[in-house]
């Protein structure tokens, strides 16, 4: 039989092949030609440009035309061909992409190729009968540990699952045709997977039990994985049909659940912020990054020695520099330790081998190594006056044309740009820590940044498997900034009778993975004890009289301060606003000690306890923050909502199932957060923070606009002034 008797369908909605209402009716239309032309034999189905296709157009789930749109019959129609159907599967497969090849009778990957279900990462499940059709392909622990989780397989390990039949590593469309006319003929029950049972397990009800506990405990009260589980379960106690009216029902609880929204909100979020722009006008589309072909890190602390893992992992040759022997062999330890449970952590064990490669990663205290390197990353102590001196030596030494980056958490970019000859090169790098973990880069570009550096710090961002967000320079510049509120306000809330772990559980439970007081504990308390004593409002500096519970007129609390002074530095002492089991020590235990201490000084300050229930805690906490984020939109720190969002999700813990915190604001609705912020600032009219932004009040005042409208407010503004 010649390869004409083979009909091509190629999936094409540029730029990943989204199943789009066109894309649909396309496939509909071509199965219906095929099957009713009698010179086809077989079909094959493949993507344009080297991709199958990524699913469902996202974009659709919003639209209001989505009703009664369905991928799931389109696929029942593949499967049940009387002609064979194979599926060529190059790049990616995913979703409704991957359903679609479920419901063919043959799959062929290429070896680069990438599958998976990752519906569960925008708050869905897979709706087109993938959830009845996996488990019955490869057994139900793999199919729920895939549907569950949303990660993409590679080829190698689909093919070892029995996901695919075949991977090659010449053209997949030529072997998915030769394969196609080989079957020409052959029975095609057997390999329609609606018809398979699902292979049995021993103990499938103990399997699902604990597999439950799990997902429920990885969800941090996501809706979607549990109803992902509920569905495969389905797929165990009923029939194929059945378990695809189940699938269905839950899909719609889900599809109009608040969760996908915004999880598909911080999908696209995610995606915009790489478009960056500045308000002089540079843009990623004007913008090229420089290539770094080396770069060196100073300062070998907790930041320096994530960010050379990081750089490491990365492929990317490093110098590692520290001020003394003793600092640098500390650092080399430590990294070494970092760069041994990263290789585990990996597949090939030859990973261990290029990490060890001295070229690559060099240990110095020796400024003039730094003489060839494309960038350097500063991560020494936050101080000023030590950071201009570095920056001063590095722009001596380093080649002109080398990017110097700071780690600086809240320090102003533009004074430690002047101590150089070149403030054009000079941008802030923010990692989180730890380093070489957290997802989120947050790059300050200052008065003299150049274009080529934020380009270049995006590229980097990239490299390392971070997401990179361009904002401005202020105090604390995005994240940090919001963090200031949110964190004084879990401290007030103390003074007026509450207790950590009361304050952490409320945020907890809303979804963070960890409360204000625990992230306190973890991070040290004696970070902020230090910044507080530099800025002057604690320690030997402070003027004589200041009252404890004030400063520059407005409120503080100095709680945190007493803390430090009672050597309580958190998990590194084994106490904090916790207890813990030893110095170091990570299980958080209520104190007894805090809880008599915190009344003694309620009764020092004649503070009156009062109870203050959830929702006190989770506004007076959340909204300063939020109301933070309106003043930095305003000043134009940030270009629009979805940058503050992204930061949030990806460096502060927020659950991104809320969205990030302008999108959650948003659901709220404005007026609500501004009533209960005037409401709580007429209360605590010393509490800078509780007093509305004017953009908020003005954004009320338009009518509530939807976010994706809200920047639309400010130029306007911005235009007549
Ligand atoms: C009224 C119309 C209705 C239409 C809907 C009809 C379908 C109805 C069927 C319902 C049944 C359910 C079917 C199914 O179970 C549900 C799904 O399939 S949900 C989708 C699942 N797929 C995904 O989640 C994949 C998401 N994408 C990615 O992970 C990545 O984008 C990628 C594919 C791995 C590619 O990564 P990169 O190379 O890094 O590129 P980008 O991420 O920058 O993406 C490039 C560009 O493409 C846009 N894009 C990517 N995927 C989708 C998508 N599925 N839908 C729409 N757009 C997508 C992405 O946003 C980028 O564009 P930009 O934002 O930069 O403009
Ligand atoms: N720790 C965090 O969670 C965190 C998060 C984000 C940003 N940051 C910022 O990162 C920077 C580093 O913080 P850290 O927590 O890693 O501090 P750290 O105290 O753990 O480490 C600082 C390191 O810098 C070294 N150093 C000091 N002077 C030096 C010099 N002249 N030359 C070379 N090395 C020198 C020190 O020996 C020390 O090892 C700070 O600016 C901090 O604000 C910290």
């Amino acid at each position: 039989m010649g390869a004409a008797a083979v009909a091509v369908i190629r999936l094409r909605n540029p730029p990943v092949n989204a199943l789009s209402l066109t894309a649909l009716q396309a496939l509909e239309d071509g199965l219906k030609r095929a099957d009713a032309d009698p010179s086809v034999k077989a079909v094959m189905i493949c993507g344009e440009n080297g991709k199958f296709s990524a699913g469902a157009d996202i974009r659709g789930f919003s639209s209001p035309k989505r009703h009664g749109i369905a991928l799931g019959p389109i696929i029942s129609l593949i499967e049940k061909s009387e002609k064979p159907v194979v599926a060529a599967i190059e790049g990616i497969a995913l979703g409704g992409g991957l359903e679609v090849a479920l419901g063919c009778h043959y799959r062929i990957a290429h070896v680069k190729a990438r599958m998976g279900l990752p519906e569960v990462t925008i708050g869905l499940l897979p709706g087109a009968q993938g959830t009845q059709r996996l488990p019955r392909l490869i057994g139900v622990p793999a199919a729920l540990d895939i549907i569950t989780t949303g990660r993409h397989i590679p080829a190698t390990e689909a093919l070892k699952l029995g996901l695919v039949d075949e991977v090659v590593e010449e053209n997949t469309v030529e072997a998915a045709i030769r394969l196609a006319n080989k079957v020409i003929g052959q029975p095609l029950g057997p390999r329609r997977l609606s018809l398979k049972p699902v292979p049995k397990l021993p103990n499938m009800e103990a399997f699902l039990r604990e597999a439950l506990v799990k997902v429920k405990k990885q969800a941090h009260g996501c809706l979607a994985p549990e109803l992902c589980f509920q569905a495969v379960k389905a797929a165990t106690e009923q029939t194929f049909a059945d378990g695809v009216r189940k699938e269905q029902e839950l899909f719609n609880i889900l599809l109009t659940s608040g969760q996908a929204q915004a999880l598909q909100y911080a999908f696209f979020a995610e995606r915009a912020v790489q478009k960056w722009t500045t308000p002089s006008g540079a843009s990623w589309k004007s913008a090229s990054p420089q290539p770094i072909h080396k770069a060196a890190v100073i300062g070998l602390g907790t930041m320096g020695r994530g960010i050379v893992t990081s750089l490491v992992k990365a492929n990317i040759p490093v110098v590692a520099l520290e001020q003394n022997l003793e600092y640098l062999n500390m650092g080399r330890k430590a990294v070494m330790l970092l760069l041994e449970r990263e290789a585990m952590k990996m597949e090939q064990g030859a990973q261990t081998l290029r990490f060890h490669n001295p070229a690559r990663l060099q240990f110095t205290v020796d400024f003039d190594v730094l003489q060839d390197v494309d960038l350097v990353i500063e991560a020494v102590f936050e101080n000023m006056a030590l950071k201009k001196e570095i920056f001063q030596k590095i722009s001596r030494i380093c080649k002109p044309g080398a990017f110097l980056c700071t780690n600086t958490s809240a320090l102003n970019i533009d004074e430690i740009a002047s101590a150089t000859r070149c403030p054009q090169q000079v941008i802030g790098t923010h990692f989180f820590s730890p380093a070489h973990v957290m997802r989120l880069l947050e790059i300050i570009y200052g008065l003299h940044t150049s274009a080529t550096a934020i380009a270049t710090a995006m590229q980097l961002a990239k490299a390392l498997k971070k997401v990179g967000v361009v904002v401005g320079n202020c105090f604390g510049f995005v994240g940090n900034r919001m963090m200031f509120p949110y964190v004084q306000q879990a401290v007030f809330l103390l003074e007026e009778g509450s207790r950590p772990e009361a304050i952490d559980q409320v945020l907890e439970d809303f979804g963070f993975k960890i409360g204000p007081f625990r992230m306190s504990d973890l991070a040290g308390l004696d970070v902020g004890w230090r910044s507080r004593k530099g800025q002057g409002l604690t320690g030997a500096s402070l003027p004589p009289g200041t009252p404890a519970r004030q400063r520059h007129g407005h409120r503080y609390s100095p709680l945190p301060d007493l803390l430090c002074e009672n050597g309580r530095f958190g998990q590194k002492t084994g106490k904090g606003w916790y207890q813990y089991e030893k110095a170091g020590g990570r299980t958080a235990k209520p104190d007894p000690w805090l809880h008599n201490f915190l009344a003694q000084y309620r009764d020092t300050h004649h503070i009156k306890t009062r109870f203050i229930d959830q929702e006190e805690i989770l506004e007076r906490c959340l909204f300063p923050l939020m109301n933070e984020g309106f003043d930095i939109l305003a000043e134009g720190i940030a270009s629009g909502p979805e940058h503050l969002d992204v930061i949030y999700i990806n460096g502060y813990g927020w659950p991104k199932h809320r969205g990030g915190p302008m999108f959650h604001a948003s659901t709220i609705g404005l007026p609500r957060v501004l009533a209960k912020l005037q409401k709580y600032s007429e209360a605590h009219p010393d509490v800078p923070g509780l007093r509305p932004s004017a953009f908020l009040k003005k954004l009320v005042a338009m009518g509530n606009p939807p976010l994706k409208d809200w920047m639309s407010y400010l130029s306007r503004q911005s235009n007549k002034l």
